[in-house]
């Protein structure tokens, strides 16, 4: 056996329980762990038989299934091998005690414009609170002008905080405020440290993993993992080469040790997406078959912890939804009927938060369940106008909006929904297409539902009208086929029925065409 063989297989089995640094137990394992995962998780095709338990559905009664039994037990298989453990560096499990840094710009280009330091801060603290077990142990805004450089700090900044870390023994890892770290930089700061430190990718990713439930989720948080598992390879397999100066190649292969570990990352990056289009296809599918249904669509978007997921309670009295008091609660799209006051059935989807800086690539993974908000008839954009960054959250959500390419006249309709008015004193939007409600007391309710038909109705063609049918005749047979039927109103006296109707443009001219003589109200 080769001395490469011998050593990935050495890595393979034995290093989980070493521990480069003295101080953290957990800290990254290198780009091997992948290789073990992958080795371990290997079954041979057929013998996948599974549980098949299927939390991803959540479409309720009208999912059908489009392809057969057995397939199943082999898509389950495929699935949670894409699943298998990502191989990348683990956040430890249990209490993690934490140290945050926010690097501030404080003057020049890079300033940012609607927040301040102390917020973003106290946006970085509601992160790592989010996370059970997790606690902050202390703070500190550090001025820098290259905060996404090498060196983020100068000399003297850096000295500093280095010694502030070190004067808390206590403190396990330390949480630097900026949208992604470069691994040589990671490093760098874990060796000055020797504790574990962590960006805001992968303290956003670990929220993820922590939340998502449905096997969508999971693949899309696995595939977010991809881009950061293929740097920390490239590094951590640079350095191994560097320290040891041997044989490159694995022998009789022609492949390096670099190459093998990203070749498996590819054919793992290529299942996942191979499950997740999979269950795309499924969700096209059900959305299809809800779009036949004719229920109108509204998507409720909105910057995370806003109050999406109470409002949609509120809205729908679904008693299955738990809002709660956590960035990134809900992680799975969601769909859920509820009645405006004609009556007419919408449904109201539940979609993910968003986050100003939230690293790009996560945004893209979860631009597939995006897709169902381009598909919808119209876009509630909930704020939180109690907390001081609202106007920040709004930027940061119609940033990622309008990068959705959505349609233009879904992005002219959005009804921007105030919400948390209970938390703030005298607050009256003047704004158009703006209401000020109380998701939690059920303030402002009927106002939005109001609203939210009128814009259906607009978008959707439809028209709500009162007509006189002749009850001898074939009309309120043809109604309850072709237009939803809201309510019946028998006047016995002359056989007919003043017929309460919810109808799109086109069926009504069919009706009139072949009922020429009705009357309508509407
Ligand atoms: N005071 C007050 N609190 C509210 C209101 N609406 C929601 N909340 C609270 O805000 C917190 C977040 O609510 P969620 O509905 O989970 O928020 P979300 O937008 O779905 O959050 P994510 O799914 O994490 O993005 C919960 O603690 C709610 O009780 C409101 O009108 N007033
Ligand atoms: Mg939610």
């Amino acid at each position: 056996m080769s001395s490469r063989w011998r050593h990935v297989l050495r890595l393979g089995g034995k290093l989980s329980t070493i521990s480069p640094h003295p101080r953290a137990a957990c800290l990254p394992r290198g780009p091997w762990r992948f290789l073990r995962a992958t080795a371990a998780s290997y079954r041979p095709p057929g013998n996948g038989k599974r549980g098949g338990n299927d939390h991803g559905r959540r479409w309720g009664p009208e999912e059908t299934e489009e392809e057969g039994e057995e397939d199943e037990d082999e898509r389950n298989f495929e699935e949670e091998e894409a699943l298998a453990e990502s191989g990348l560096p683990a956040v430890p499990p249990g209490h993690q005690k934490v140290f945050i840094v926010h690097p501030a710009v404080k003057w020049g280009p890079g300033k940012p414009q609607l927040t301040t330091a102390e917020l973003q801060l106290a946006e970085a603290v509601a992160l790592i609170n989010t996370i059970q077990n997790w606690t902050v142990l202390d703070k500190i805004i550090l001025s820098t002008k290259v905060p996404d450089k090498k060196f983020i700090f100068g000399k003297g900044n850096f000295q500093l905080l280095t010694e502030k870390i070190k004067g808390l023994p206590e403190i396990s890892s330390v949480f630097v405020n900026v949208e992604r770290l470069s691994p040589p930089t990671k490093k760098e700061l874990e060796q000055a440290w020797e504790v574990q430190v962590f960006d805001r990718y992968s303290v956003v990713l670990h929220i993820f993993r922590c939340n998502a439930q449905t096997k969508e989720a999971k693949l899309q948080i696995a595939l977010a993992e991809i881009p950061l598992l293929r740097s920390n390879i490239r590094n951590e397999v640079a350095q191994l080469d560097q320290q040891r100066g041997g044989s490159r190649y694995i022998m009789g292969s022609g492949e390096t040790f670099m190459e093998l570990q990203l070749r498996l990352l590819k054919e793992k990056e290529l299942k996942i997406r191979k499950a997740l289009e999979r269950l795309r296809r499924k969700r096209r599918l059900l959305r299809s078959q809800r779009m036949k249904r004719e229920f109108p669509t509204v998507s409720v978007m909105g910057y995370t912890n806003c109050g999406k997921t109470t409002l949609i309670k509120a809205l729908t009295g679904d008693a299955g939804l738990q809002p709660q008091d956590q960035l990134f609660a809900t992680l799975d799209i969601t769909a859920h009927a509820g009645s405006l006051p004609s009556r007419l059935t919408v449904l109201y989807v539940d979609t993910i938060g968003f986050l100003s800086q939230l690293p790009h690539d996560l945004v893209e993974s979860f631009s597939a369940t995006l897709e169902d908000v381009a598909c919808s008839d119209l876009i509630l954009h909930v704020r939180d106008v109690s907390h001081p960054e609202t106007n920040l959250q709004k930027e940061s959500v119609l940033t990622v909006l309008r990068n959705l390419s959505l349609p233009s006249h879904l992005l002219k309709s959005i009804i921007e929904v105030h919400n948390k008015v209970d938390l703030i004193d005298g607050h009256h939007p003047t704004e158009p297409n703006t209401i000020a409600i109380s998701a939690l007391l059920g303030h402002g309710l009927e106002e939005l539902k109001e609203e939210i038909e009128k814009k259906i109705l607009e978008v959707t063609g439809k028209n709500i009208l009162t007509i006189k049918v002749n009850l001898s005749g074939t009309q309120l047979s043809w109604l309850y086929k072709e237009a939803t039927v809201q309510d019946v109103d028998v006047v016995p006296e002359d056989g007919t029925a003043n017929v309460k109707v919810v109808i799109s443009n086109s069926a009504l001219g069919k009706y009139k065409r072949l009922f020429p003589r009705s009357s309508y109200s509407s």
